[in-house]
C-alpha cells in the first residue's frame, strides 16, 4: 500500500482557513458550477445553494492536454480555476514536470499516466479523461494515492458506431481503393469482389455501449449480427450471442472489435484467429491498437484471406496532428499502408462535434463536482459515494473527505475524531483497498476544522484528507 500523500498547496488539503463571510467570491460557488447546463448542476440551483469557501478558486491549477473541446474548458474556467491548454499530449518528461504543480489533470487516449508519472504528481486531486477509455491510466496506483478518475463512458458510443457502419460498407465495395485511384487519375471500374451488405452477417465481438448501439444500426441495414462476449448480455432485435470468439469468426463476414484493452484482449486476432475466419472477410478495429497483432494481419490480407481491413487504433499513436505516422512508431507502418482495400485512420471514432462537446461538459461537471464538493459518482476508481449539498440555512458547516485504507477499525476511529461535533450527515463506501468517507459537520470553528483536519491526518489509515467549507 503506498504512502499518504500530503498536498502540498496549503490552501486545498493540507491547512484549512476558516471564513464565515460566505460570499467570498462569486466564483467560489459551492453547490452550482455555473455554465455547465448539466441535470446536477441544474438541481443544485434550484436548491438554493450555499456559496462556501473550501478554497479560492483561483488556487486550483488544471492542465488539459489532447485538444479537450471548447466546453470542458469553459465550464473549468467560469468555475474560477486556472485552467492551461494543450493541443497534442506531452513527451513523459515534460509531462512528469507539468503533473508536479497541478491539482487536475484533463487528458484523452494519448497520454500515460504510468505510476511514473503519478508518483511526481504530489498535488493531483483528480484526473479527467475526456473519452470512454481509461486504460491510459494506472487506476490502481491512483486510487491508491487518493487521485479520483472519471470518464465519459458513452458518449462518444455513436460515433464510432457511425464510423464502423460507414467502413462496412467502404470495405465491401472498395471505396477507398477507388476514390485513390481516382485522386491519382485512373478510372476503374470494378465490380468483381465488391457486394451488397445487405443479408451479410456481421460479427461483434464486445456488446456492449458501442457493440450493442453497432448492432442496432448493422440490422437496419439488413445485415444479420452474432456477437460473442464474456459475459452473457440481452440480444437487441434479432442480434444473437454465440459461445465462443471462434464460433463468431467462423461466421462472420464482417468481424469488428469492441473490447477494451486488457491483459486478455492482447493479440486477441492473431495468426490463429485469422485462419479460423472465413475466406474474404473483413476486419475492423476501432477499439484499441493491441488487440490485433497488426503483422498477423499484414499476411492475412497478403493472403487474400481478409479481403478488406479498417483500422482507427494503433498500439503506438503519435503525440498531436501533424506529426508523422511512420515505422518509427510502429515497425509495420510502412508494410501496411501497401495493402489493397485497407483503410486507416488517426482514431477518431469519437471524434465528431456531438461527440466531444458532450464529453467536454460531462468530464468537466465531474471534476467540479468532485473538487467543489467531494462527490465521487461516475469515478472509475473510487468508490461512488454523493451526498445531498449543504444549503444556505447550514451555516458553519464543514464537509470531510477523507480517503483512507480498507482497514479494519477505521470508522471507529474517524467518529472518535468527529465525535465532539454534531456530525450532521454520513456517508462511507469502499472499493477494494480503498475507502472514501463524506461527513457534514455543523457548528464548526476555524479551530475546530484545524483540529478535525490534523487528527484524521495523524489516523495511520489516512491516504487524502480534505476539509470543504
Ligand atoms: N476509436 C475510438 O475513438 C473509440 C471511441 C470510444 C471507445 N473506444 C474503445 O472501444 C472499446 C469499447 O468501448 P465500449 O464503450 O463499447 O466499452 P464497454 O465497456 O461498454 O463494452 C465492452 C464490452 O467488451 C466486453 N469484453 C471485455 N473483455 C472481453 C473479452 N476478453 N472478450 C469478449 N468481450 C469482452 C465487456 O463485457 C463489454 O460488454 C474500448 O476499448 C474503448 O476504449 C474507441
Ligand atoms: O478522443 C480520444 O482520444 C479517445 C477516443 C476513444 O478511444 C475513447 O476511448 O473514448
Amino acid at each position: 500500500m503506498a504512502a499518504p500523500r500530503n498536498i502540498q498547496n496549503s490552501s486545498l488539503g493540507a491547512q484549512v482557513s476558516y471564513s464565515p463571510n460566505l460570499s467570498v467570491s462569486p466564483t467560489a460557488t459551492f453547490h452550482s458550477p455555473p455554465a455547465s447546463g448539466s441535470f446536477m448542476a441544474s438541481l443544485a440551483q434550484r436548491a438554493a445553494a450555499k456559496q462556501l469557501k473550501p478554497f479560492n478558486t483561483e488556487d486550483i491549477k488544471i492542465l488539459l492536454l489532447e485538444n479537450v473541446n471548447q466546453t470542458g474548458i469553459d465550464i473549468l474556467k467560469n468555475q474560477g480555476y486556472q485552467v492551461e491548454f494543450q493541443k497534442a499530449s506531452l513527451p513523459e518528461d515534460q509531462l512528469i514536470e507539468k503533473i508536479r504543480d497541478v491539482h487536475v489533470i484533463g487528458i484523452r487516449s494519448k497520454t500515460k499516466l504510468t505510476e511514473k508519472v503519478l508518483r511526481e504528481a504530489k498535488n493531483l486531486l483528480v484526473i479527467g479523461c475526456f473519452c470512454i477509455g481509461t486504460n491510459q491510466v494506472d487506476l490502481e496506483y491512483a486510487a491508491k494515492q487518493g487521485i479520483a478518475v472519471f470518464n465519459s463512458p458513452f458518449a462518444n458510443s455513436r460515433s464510432v458506431a457511425e464510423l464502423v457502419i460507414a467502413e462496412i460498407i467502404t470495405l465491401a465495395r472498395q471505396l477507398g481503393d477507388r476514390s485513390n485511384e481516382m485522386h491519382r487519375g485512373t478510372w476503374n471500374k470494378v465490380s468483381a469482389k465488391c457486394w451488397e451488405v445487405r443479408g451479410k452477417t456481421l460479427g461483434i465481438v464486445g456488446y456492449g455501449h458501442i457493440g450493442s448501439q453497432l448492432s442496432v444500426l448493422a440490422e437496419a441495414m439488413g445485415m444479420s449480427v452474432i456477437y460473442y462476449d464474456v459475459v452473457s448480455l440481452m440480444a437487441i432485435g434479432t442480434a444473437r450471442q454465440v459461445p465462443t470468439l471462434e464460433a463468431l469468426l467462423q461466421e462472420a463476414d464482417f468481424v469488428s472489435l469492441h473490447v477494451p484493452e486488457t491483459p486478455e484482449t492482447k493479440n486477441m486476432v492473431s495468426n490463429k484467429q485469422f485462419e479460423q475466419m472465413k475466406n474474404g472477410s473483413y476486419l475492423i478495429n476501432a477499439s484499441r491498437g493491441t488487440v490485433v497483432d497488426i503483422p498477423a494481419l499484414v499476411k492475412a490480407m497478403r493472403a487474400g484471406k481478409v479481403a478488406g481491413a479498417a483500422l482507427d487504433v494503433y498500439p503506438n499513436e503519435p503525440a498531436g496532428n501533424g506529426d508523422y505516422f511512420t515505422s518509427d512508431l510502429n515497425h509495420w507502418a510502412e508494410e501496411l499502408r501497401t495493402l489493397n482495400n485497407i483503410i486507416l485512420t488517426p482514431h477518431i471514432g469519437g471524434s465528431t462535434e456531438e461527440a466531444q462537446r458532450a464529453i467536454g461538459v460531462e468530464v468537466a461537471d465531474a471534476l467540479v463536482r468532485y473538487i467543489n464538493q467531494g462527490t465521487t459518482l461516475g469515478s472509475v476508481n473510487l468508490p461512488e459515494v454523493n451526498m445531498r449539498s449543504l444549503t444556505l440555512d447550514e451555516p458553519n458547516h464543514a464537509r470531510i473527505i477523507y480517503i483512507h485504507r480498507n482497514v479494519p477499525g477505521v470508522l471507529r476511529r474517524v467518529n472518535e475524531v468527529l465525535g465532539d461535533h454534531n456530525v450532521d450527515k454520513q456517508i462511507s463506501d469502499s472499493k477494494g483497498d480503498i475507502a472514501y468517507l463524506l461527513a457534514d459537520v455543523s457548528d464548526v470553528k476555524p479551530d475546530d476544522i484545524k483540529e478535525i483536519r490534523d487528527n484524521l491526518e495523524a489516523l495511520s489509515s489516512r491516504i487524502l484528507t480534505r476539509v470543504l467549507y
